[in-house]
């Protein structure tokens, strides 16, 4: 790759490494992600995948190796600070705050957007939220009614799933609609790069393929996305790379139809036929 090509990369991850006591989950794995690209993660349970995830969004500090976010080196930058800067991220098995509404989930993305982009406003916000709830400050009210409208707009983009139940608890919700919000409030922080971990893990046939449109519309409208996905129907449609993963090494990258025909790439998922997606790769690659 030129110097020209590798600048115009938003993230870059340079031979990272992650060894938990002999076993090296991620092993001197590169890959670069341009702007408005979707490239996918995929590879055999235990792969190295959510640990890669770990490592770019500053879960988890590698003992060698570096993540450049637009430039910038970002090599174990704590998840909040990341946020500010646009990286977000959902987990494999989904992460909300039950007892709040789903409105409240979304809000709280954009909340940690402000907090992010206002320096000093952990304490000042705190401070004015009080004033505001004493004197009622219009300029307080208007942006919590533009906050509100924002979230809303967000939920309505996943249509009537989550819509009808915006003041639920997110704990009565079922898995998938929890997945959802997760998403949703991920997008309430503007991001520059959405990392999702298996957003389509526990969805039947229907809500997988709606989260495919899901998904492609937030690549229309110029996300860039890195995405884990065992449903490799799924990778092959979305993806305009794929990275191959296989105890902790990358193995192949490429095209998708190029990906699913390489040969290390048949050989790893046929010696883990036991896990998701192995048999589509192998019989679609047969
Ligand atoms: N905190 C940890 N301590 C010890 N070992 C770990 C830890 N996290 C992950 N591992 C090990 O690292 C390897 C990679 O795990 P990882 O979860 O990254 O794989 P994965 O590709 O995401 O798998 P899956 O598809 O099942 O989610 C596995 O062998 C796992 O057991």
């Amino acid at each position: 790759m030129t110097t020209t090509a590798m600048t115009s990369m938003l993230l870059e991850v340079r031979d990272i490494t992650r060894r938990f006591g002999g076993l090296t989950a991620v092993d001197a794995v590169s890959l670069a992600i341009a702007p408005g690209e979707l490239v996918s993660v995929i590879g055999p349970n235990g792969a190295g995948k959510s640990t890669l995830f770990n490592l770019i969004t500053g879960l988890d500090t590698p003992d060698a190796g570096r993540v450049t976010f637009d430039g910038r080196d970002i090599t174990g930058t704590r998840p909040e600070r990341l946020a500010a800067l646009g990286v977000a991220r959902t987990f494999q098995h989904g992460r909300v705050f039950g007892n709040l509404s789903v409105l409240d989930n979304v809000l709280v993305g954009a909340h940690a957007r402000l907090r992010a982009t206002r320096p000093g406003w952990p304490v000042f916000g705190a401070v004015r939220e009080v004033l505001s709830a004493l004197v009622g400050s219009p300029a307080l009210r208007r942006e919590d009614t533009a906050l509100r409208a924002e979230a809303r707009e967000i939920i309505a983009g996943f249509g009537e799933r989550l819509l009808p139940r915006i003041d639920h608890p997110t704990h009565s919700l079922s898995y998938a609609n929890r997945r959802r919000v997760e998403i949703a409030r991920a997008l309430a922080l503007h991001p520059r790069i959405l990392l999702l971990d298996e957003p389509t893990a526990g969805m039947n046939e229907t809500e997988t393929a709606e989260m495919l449109v899901l998904i492609q519309q937030l690549k229309a409208r110029g996300l860039t996305i890195l995405l884990i996905e065992h449903k490799l129907d799924l990778v092959m449609r979305l993806s305009d790379r794929v990275i191959v993963l296989d105890n902790g090494t990358k193995i192949a990258e490429g095209l998708p139809r190029d990906v699913r025909n390489h040969p290390r790439v048949i050989e790893a998922y046929l010696g883990h036929r036991n896990v998701g997606g192995a048999q589509a790769v192998a019989a679609t690659a047969a």
